[in-house]
């Protein structure tokens, strides 16, 4: 096994990371209503009336990660029993909290439960009063509410960088951390990391007093696809190509022009 071999997914591709850390800054840095961050379902019946799906959200952010980590991690049921979840869901807390943490106007809204679950039959209007079940509160002598989580602050505890310190260059500082990762597809690479760093120029859009990066105007294409998240009874990844690809090495996929 050599370093870029995980047992979990062998053929990890390190512009998988890049693209990432370009999508996490993305869902960070423009200026969103906490439905376009926070999820990639098309909210039509949302109080905020929401039509559009933004792609860098973190819900997509996170689906990303459990299929590129594969192994147990890719299956619904079973991905809980990986210890690796743990870490990437403390890291989707620690995402969230620095969302709470610039977008101090924003949180959760009224919406429509489109499916039953365990907790609510389809139909059931929730918001940010909600009971969080089993989620029980000492201080409230009740379940805690997502507006009672309105800062991780309630549960004792918050993140590095977001006490007294700028937010912003937490933000950006996650950004540019990505364009130096070293791997094996040099030429991908460069092109990746000049491409993100011309998005960091044309989208940043919070005032950290820092001078912000070269302004340069980047056209980004995105192809928004409707379909039944559970119409394989499992996990899978839509490929879209710009140009030439090997039809019969789908494990070559990821390094293509898409
Ligand atoms: N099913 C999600 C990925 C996922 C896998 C396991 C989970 O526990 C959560 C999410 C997808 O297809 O994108």
């Amino acid at each position: 096994m050599n370093a870029n071999e995980t047992a979990r997914r062998p053929n990890f591709a390190v512009s998988d990371i890049i693209q990432l850390r370009a999508d996490l800054w993305a869902a960070l840095s423009s200026a969103q209503t906490y439905p376009d961050f926070s999820t990639e379902a098309r909210l039509d019946g949302a109080s905020k009336g929401t039509k559009s799906l933004n792609p860098s959200n973190l819900e997509a952010i996170h689906d990303h990660v459990h299929v590129l980590v594969g192994g147990h991690m890719s299956v619904v049921s079973q991905a809980a029993f990986d210890p690796i979840f743990w870490l990437h869901h403390t890291n989707v807390d620690r995402i969230l909290a620095i969302y709470q943490a610039v977008y101090t106007d924003e949180w959760v809204f009224q919406s429509v439960e489109a499916a039953s679950s365990m907790l609510y039959t389809s139909g059931t209007v929730t918001d940010g009063n909600t009971s969080l079940q089993p989620f029980r509160s000492r201080a409230k002598s009740g379940f805690w509410t997502s507006n009672a989580l309105r800062s991780t602050r309630a549960l004792n505890y918050t993140y590095e960088g977001l006490g007294e310190e700028n937010v912003t260059s937490v933000i950006n500082g996650l950004h540019t951390a990505g364009t130096s990762v070293a791997g094996p597809d040099q030429e991908v690479l460069g092109g990746l990391a000049k491409k993100t760093d011309e998005v960091h120029g044309s989208m940043l859009r919070l005032d950290d007093g820092q001078a912000a990066g070269p302004q340069i105007k980047l056209t980004k294409h995105f192809a928004s696809i409707q379909l039944d998240a559970g119409a394989l009874n499992g996990s899978f990844t839509i490929f879209l190509f710009d140009g030439d690809f090997n039809k019969t090495k789908p494990t070559e996929w990821r390094n293509s022009r898409s």
